[in-house]
């Protein structure tokens, strides 16, 4: 791990646990460089935080799908196709960190911007937190207990910190991943781009940190899941119609 980046993660440390001091804990979970308590994030805005508690008491766990592949590997197009047939919900971690930097008032804008130009991963204290909330607020109104969680667990961080804050709550149906070329995938990232995406991070140069970061923390955790038999590969290249023709074929698995 890059100095920069532990400085930045125990910052984030020192900066949440001096927000909460006299505020009782709720969850623990290990930071990049130390062993911390801290509280779930409601202070996020929204939720409550034991609904998923009260769920798993009254009814099923929530079903979550995992949606992982390169930048511009096309998860979030087949996200959409996916909620429109399926009806699940689509978080996207990505966009959930962009709306978080853009809340004004946040402490972690931003970090969040140096991770996303810079193709770093954000501390997944914040981005667990976020995924939490965004599904609770999702339950709570549209009843929807189905997520795909696009672009997340995206390193052994972000793996450690879901597994103490989430897994026990969820049932994680298996992971999709887009597996497309690098060439493929700039290309369409920097057609994104020249298309107006307004995105810092559609440029070559976060391109290239980018994808450093896919083959160097990202690989590892598709490798974690794909040894518990979980991985479910679909070739992202070619016609966005043909790739949702494999997409369903996975989705087949599941009603049959
Ligand atoms: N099969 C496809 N063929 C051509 N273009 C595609 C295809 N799938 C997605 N695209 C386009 O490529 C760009 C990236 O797609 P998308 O946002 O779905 O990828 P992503 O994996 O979610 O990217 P990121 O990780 O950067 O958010 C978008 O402009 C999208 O319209
Ligand atoms: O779990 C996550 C998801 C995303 N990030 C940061 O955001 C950018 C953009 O993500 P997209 O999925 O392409 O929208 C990513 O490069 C990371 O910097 C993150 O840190 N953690």
């Amino acid at each position: 791990m890059s100095t920069a980046l532990a400085s930045i993660a125990s910052s984030l440390s020192r900066k949440v646990l001096s927000n909460y001091v006299g505020h009782r804990p709720q969850i623990y979970f290990r930071s990049f460089t130390s062993c911390i308590l801290l509280p779930s994030i409601n202070k996020f805005s929204v939720t409550k935080p034991n609904q998923f508690k009260n769920l798993k008491m009254s009814s099923e766990k929530p079903k979550v799908i995992f949606v992982l592949g390169a930048p511009g590997a096309g998860k979030g197009t087949q996200c959409s196709n996916i909620v429109k047939t399926y009806g699940y919900a689509h978080l996207s971690a990505g966009d959930l960190l962009r709306e978080e930097r853009q809340r004004s008032g946040s402490e972690f804008g931003e970090l969040i911007e140096d991770c996303i130009v810079n193709g770093k991963i954000v501390p997944v204290a914040v981005t667990c937190s976020l995924l939490e909330n965004a599904m609770t607020k999702c339950f709570a109104e549209t009843g929807t207990n189905k997520f795909l969680i696009d672009g997340f667990p995206r390193n052994r961080d972000n793996l450690d910190g879901w597994t103490l804050q989430m897994s026990e709550k969820v049932d994680l149906q298996f992971v999709i991943v887009f597996d497309c070329t690098e060439e493929v995938c700039v290309e369409r990232c920097l057609k994104r781009g020249a298309a107006g995406s307004g995105r810092t991070d559609d440029n070559l140069e976060s391109l290239k940190k980018r994808f450093n970061t896919f083959y160097n923390d990202s690989l590892p955790i598709i490798e974690f899941y794909d040894a518990k038999n979980l991985v479910r590969k679909i070739n992202g290249v070619g016609d966005a119609d043909v790739v949702f023709e494999s997409v369903q074929k996975v989705f087949k698995e599941i009603k049959d």
